[in-house]
């Protein structure tokens, strides 16, 4: 059941989540010439990415980080585990992607910056895995972020992830995914994504928002087809779902092009805290409930 049941706790997170961090992140990972699933430059934006989550993890015995290599392109995709309390069986998956592209033809020189598409979703990530860990937070189930390779050339980090949690029968109730959460295409702040997700645990998030996040604005938009790695997960069976920045007709026009920098979202990050905010709140509901 989706209960909004943790107030306590969620208030007392969320205003520690700081744009300013999430600009940071969007910064240094948009200075890498780029960030292919192929090249040197993605494969050291996902070492980077791995040392910066296990900075965040210090110490914590409960907390641990790990590269998914996959079998046939070097860039690995980087998972951080909050291993749950008293139901650390059932998982809650939030991810984004780490790789960027400029089409068909991107290689080891291409410009690739990806600011909104999808460094923005990383760095909206990391912030809520800063907050969790910094505010001590426990929780009962266990929470996974992940941070995919290979997203741009077929959702292929993805799927090879989603594939095995299958395969090993694992509990993941709910995913959620976050990708270009910076660019404000539109007077609403956020769009929940209706199709390849599951519309109770869309439901769920407009909720939250209602309740922690009131004066956002919620609307709804479709992609035509899996247009993010929320797909790989829909197509192993699981409750996924999609908040995106923008409706479809105002999507970002820079993306996979030079242009997808910081400047081109206006240099600042409070689009994407929405993200933070609301996936904080996703992870602390879900990741309380018991067994
Ligand atoms: N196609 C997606 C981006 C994308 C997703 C939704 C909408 I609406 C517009 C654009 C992509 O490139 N993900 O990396
Ligand atoms: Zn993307
Ligand atoms: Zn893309």
């Amino acid at each position: 059941s989706y209960a909004i049941d943790n107030q306590a706790a969620v208030n007392q997170l969320l205003p520690q989540l700081q744009d300013s961090n999430i600009l940071g992140t969007i910064q240094s990972l948009s200075n890498y010439q780029n960030r292919f699933y192929t090249t040197s430059h993605g494969v050291n934006a996902s070492n980077w990415i791995a040392a910066q989550w296990k900075q965040l993890a210090g110490n914590r015995g409960d907390v641990t980080v790990e590269q998914f290599a996959h079998a046939s392109w070097p860039q690995k995709s980087v998972i951080l585990t909050i291993k749950g309390t008293d139901n650390s069986a059932e998982t809650i998956v939030l991810g984004g992607h780490l790789d960027s592209t400029v089409g068909s033809g991107t290689g080891e020189s291409s410009r690739a910056p990806g600011a909104d598409d999808d460094a923005s979703g990383v760095a909206s990530l990391t912030e809520v895995i800063r907050v969790l860990l910094a505010g001590n937070y426990q929780p009962r189930r266990t929470i996974k972020f992940m941070a995919y390779s290979a997203e741009e050339v077929g959702l292929r980090g993805s799927a090879d992830i989603a594939k095995r949690f299958k395969q090993q029968q694992a509990k993941v109730v709910g995913a959620l995914q976050l990708d270009m959460t910076n660019y404000q295409g539109d007077a609403q702040d956020i769009f929940l994504f209706t199709d390849y997700t599951n519309a109770a645990q869309n439901t769920f998030l407009a909720n939250l928002a209602k309740v922690y996040l009131p004066s956002l604005k919620v609307g709804y938009s479709q992609c035509g087809y899996a247009c993010s790695d929320h797909a790989s997960w829909n197509a192993q069976g699981y409750a996924a779902s999609f908040p995106f920045e923008s409706s479809f007709n105002n999507s970002n026009p820079y993306i996979h092009s030079r242009n997808d920098t910081l400047a081109s979202s206006g240099n600042q990050a409070k689009h994407a805290l929405k993200f933070s905010q609301l996936a904080l709140a996703y992870a602390v509901e879900l990741g309380s409930d018991g067994p």
